[in-house]
């Protein structure tokens, strides 16, 4: 079998062509004055541990990268220094998240049948629970991680207890957040431009009638939000090195 012949057939082996967009244009409010973006996670970058688990999906072939207009050039440059050779593009994000993954769809849309889109401040997810997202979304048009939650939740209205869902049904969705392509781009058209207050990107189709899927996602798949994270995430990597 020829080489072209051999590389379309490896091509299809991998699915469909699914791009990442990683938005990385937060302020990092939560963590105390450090940019939890480029801080160090065993001397490598939060964003670099992020970027390095989604290259090594094989299901990935793209990934574009928003962040700060600050961010801009050192990105690009961690980027190459890193060998990060799937990222075709670093991107300037916006003042919310929707706005920033917004920005990355728009760039990939047009290419991409799937778009997986992934926290840059989640370093430690795995190429298992990234494929199997991705797997799900080319079923269904839309899929993502997801845990259930450990605690009792209660929704609370000035401080006092107003409800205590059933635990059994509720879960702390992840990242990657695997959608069709065009499903993607308008639903988060249509969400920016009605101001809707959504925090992950499967509120933006879910506000269009969209079913998501859940995938299984990780309890070691966590969210850089606050100092302590840090902790908990270097405890992470070293449990993986033994
Ligand atoms: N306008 C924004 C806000 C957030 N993000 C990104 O979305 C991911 C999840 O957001 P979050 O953890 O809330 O990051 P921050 O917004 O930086 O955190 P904080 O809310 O504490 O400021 C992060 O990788 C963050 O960089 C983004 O690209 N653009
Ligand atoms: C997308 C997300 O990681 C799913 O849990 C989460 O909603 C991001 O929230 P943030 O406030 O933007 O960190």
């Amino acid at each position: 079998m020829g080489l072209l012949k051999r590389l379309r057939k490896k091509q299809e082996s991998q699915g469909p062509w699914c791009a990442a967009v990683v938005p990385a244009a937060g302020s990092s409010r939560r963590m105390e004055g450090q940019d939890k973006i480029l801080l160090p996670l065993d001397d490598v970058p939060v964003l670099v541990h992020t970027l390095q688990a989604l290259s090594a999906s094989e299901r990935i072939r793209e990934i574009v990268v928003v962040t700060r207009e600050d961010l801009i050039v050192p990105v690009g440059q961690l980027c190459r220094d890193c060998g990060l050779d799937k990222v075709t593009k670093v991107l300037v994000g916006g003042a919310t998240r929707a706005d920033s993954v917004l920005a990355g769809v728009e760039e990939v849309s047009a290419r991409a049948e799937l778009i997986a889109v992934h926290d840059g401040a989640r370093p430690l997810v795995t190429v298992e629970v990234i494929d199997e997202a991705i797997r799900k979304a080319a079923e269904c048009g839309a899929a993502a991680p997801a845990v259930p939650v450990k605690d009792t939740i209660k929704r609370a209205v000035d401080g006092v207890v107003v409800e205590t869902p059933d635990r059994a049904q509720l879960f702390a969705i992840q990242t990657p957040q695997v959608f069709d392509s065009d499903l993607l781009l308008g639903a988060l058209h249509k969400a920016v431009e009605d101001g809707a207050a959504i925090t992950d990107d499967c509120g933006a189709v879910e506000r269009i009638g969209m079913k998501v899927c859940l995938t299984a996602g990780s309890y070691e798949n966590i969210k850089i939000t606050t100092p302590a994270d840090m902790l908990v995430a270097e405890a992470i990597l070293h449990s993986r090195d033994t």
